[in-house]
């Protein structure tokens, strides 16, 4: 992901920065105890904007904030801002998250997401899963009707030692060309997540979404077509496989309704759009 400065990136950080403090203001209050935080280039502008709402809106006296990071880097993100972490496992165990805000690489019209562009996806799903409602904040190359449109693969988190067969029977699964993804010139090898595992990254054919199967379209990977929550299931049944990057199935709302802490959809993304707007997804509107 190339960060250079140019008008066209100019636009895309100020698109990320607007959509943040709005997402933010909708669903961050300073009396929230334990917040999850995600990684990733534009969650940097949600901890500035909560950084800001705090100052403004005070919390309550003796009442503490706890951020819950997904990484390393996520850490580093909120200490710098002068908030508190607090790590995912010494939240007691049966507080539940308020909200958690994360990045995305691809959200399609179901609010279903590809996340790990920065092999951040593990550490995400469990805060997001943790967490009463889950929050994304993208910028407007992000908003596809299906995912696998624009952004080109699906973030894999594989245990090393498997790697090789992972690569093998993700092929077998119609996956063109799935790639180990390795550093760029500085360091060679290939890149380790915060649990020291590698990322595979997979094309496939653009994903079929659970509208598309309700009305009929064959999502069970007949000619490589699958569509999002099969193909997910099937990836995360392979032996090596810790996780994968398709963030789908019910929200956290839907979740608590039957008894689970929380889910891995979102309940809204917020897009900053290129011409200064924010559009937001909620998933109350999506057609079920
Ligand atoms: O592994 C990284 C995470 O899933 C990020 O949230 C995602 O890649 C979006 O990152 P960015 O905000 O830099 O586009």
């Amino acid at each position: 992901m190339s960060d250079q400065k140019s008008p066209d990136n100019d636009k895309i950080e100020a698109a990320k920065r607007k959509a943040a403090y709005r997402a933010v203001e909708d669903h961050f209050r300073s009396d929230m105890q334990f917040v999850g935080i995600g990684s990733g280039s534009t969650i940097v502008y949600g901890v500035e904007a909560i950084k800001a709402h705090l100052k403004a809106h005070p919390p309550p006296e003796r009442h503490m904030n706890w951020f819950v990071p997904t990484g390393w880097a996520s850490r580093k993100v909120i200490e710098q801002a002068g908030l508190t972490p607090i790590a995912f496992d010494s939240v007691p165990s049966d507080a539940m998250l308020e909200v958690a805000f994360d990045g995305a690489d691809e959200v399609d019209e179901e609010l279903n997401c590809i996340k790990g562009g920065g092999a951040c996806l593990f550490q995400e799903k469990l805060v997001a899963c943790r967490s009463k409602k889950f929050v994304c904040i993208a910028d407007y190359r992000k908003n596809q009707k299906r995912l696998l449109t624009n952004w080109p693969s699906i973030p894999i988190e594989v245990a090393p030692i498997a790697h090789a067969s992972v690569l093998r029977e993700l092929k077998m699964l119609g996956s063109p060309d799935p790639k180990l993804r390795e550093h760029s010139l500085a360091k060679t090898g290939p890149i380790q997540t915060d649990q020291s595992f590698y990322i595979i990254d997979a094309p496939f054919k653009t994903l079929l979404s659970s509208l598309d199967v309700k009305n009929g379209a064959d999502g069970s990977g007949k000619d490589g077509v699958w569509d999002v929550e099969t193909l997910a299931k099937r990836i995360k049944e392979i032996n090596g496989v810790l996780e994968v990057g398709l963030f789908y199935g019910l929200n956290g709302k839907e979740a608590q309704a039957v008894g689970l802490q929380g889910g891995q959809k979102p309940v809204a993304v917020y897009f900053g759009l290129e011409n200064g707007e924010i559009s937001v997804k909620r998933y109350e509107d999506v057609e079920k």
